[in-house]
């Protein structure tokens, strides 16, 4: 298989605090992430899985070793450079931090805005044109207030996905729903994904959406289990 890689991480080590509180959190992780694939990160509490997910999206600085993206380097790139990188990925949180003095498409619209090739009078149709694509058409003016914990969460996949991301992270976007909207909801981001020809990578512990993926890794006391490379859900 000779994809493109989304993703590329070579021996990196992440520590939070300094001095005597310096505490490594990440230990030599290796991973590439193929374009188009969906992987699955699993593993205990506090074992690194949120750090590292936020290391790929640029949210933090690159301490050690080497994290490419779109064949970019993160080590050593300026702030300018991240904020490069960000405007390319989506994000999904399990708590959807949508802005609730909002509507449903002024959120996914912020979203958008970012991307300066994209003519005034096309953003508000390409926001409802992805409203309608989660099936939230009939609440396109609602505020989030007035929207359950499923629909929430579809406005936030529509605002990740509406500038057609090459990569998607979500770090638990199922845990505060019910298990039929959270299937609906990974279902969702998996069409949508498909059709765009994005890579996810979804943190979860939900172990009913499994089979969404191509590969499940799994990340334990800061690393990555050695077998994370070659599980293959579907051949
Ligand atoms: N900003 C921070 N400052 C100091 N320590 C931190 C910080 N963020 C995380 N940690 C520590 O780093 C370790 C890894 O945390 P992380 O949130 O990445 O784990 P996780 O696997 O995502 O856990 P969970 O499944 O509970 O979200 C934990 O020991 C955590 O306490």
């Amino acid at each position: 298989m000779n994809q493109k890689l989304v993703v590329e991480i070579q021996h990196l080590n992440h520590y939070f605090g300094g001095g005597d509180l310096k505490k490594q959190v990440l230990f030599d992780i290796n991973l590439e992430i193929s374009a188009g694939e969906i992987i699955i990160m699993m593993g205990p509490s506090g074992s690194g899985k949120t750090t590292l997910l936020t290391l790929i999206g640029g949210l933090r600085s690159i301490q050690e070793g080497s994290l490419k993206v779109f064949d970019r380097e993160l080590y050593g790139a300026s702030l300018d450079q991240l904020v490069q990188i960000r405007r390319q990925i989506g994000y999904i949180f399990q708590s959807h931090n949508l802005l609730k003095f909002l509507t449903a498409w002024q959120n996914v619209q912020t979203s958008l805005e970012l991307h300066k090739d994209i003519p005034d009078e096309k953003l508000h149709s390409q926001a409802e044109a992805m409203l309608k694509a989660v099936g939230l058409e009939h609440r396109v003016n609602y505020y989030p207030e007035n929207l359950s914990g499923g629909q929430k969460q579809k406005v936030a996949i529509a605002r990740a996905l509406v500038g057609h991301p090459k990569l998607v992270l979500a770090d638990e976007p199922t845990a505060a729903l019910d298990s039929k909207s959270g299937r609906d909801v990974v279902e969702l981001m998996q069409h949508l994904a498909q059709e765009q020809g994005c890579s996810i990578l979804v943190v979860t512990h939900d172990n009913r959406i499994l089979d969404i993926a191509d590969r499940t890794i799994y990340m334990e006391d800061g690393r990555l289990a050695p077998e994370a490379k070659f599980v293959k859900n579907n051949t």
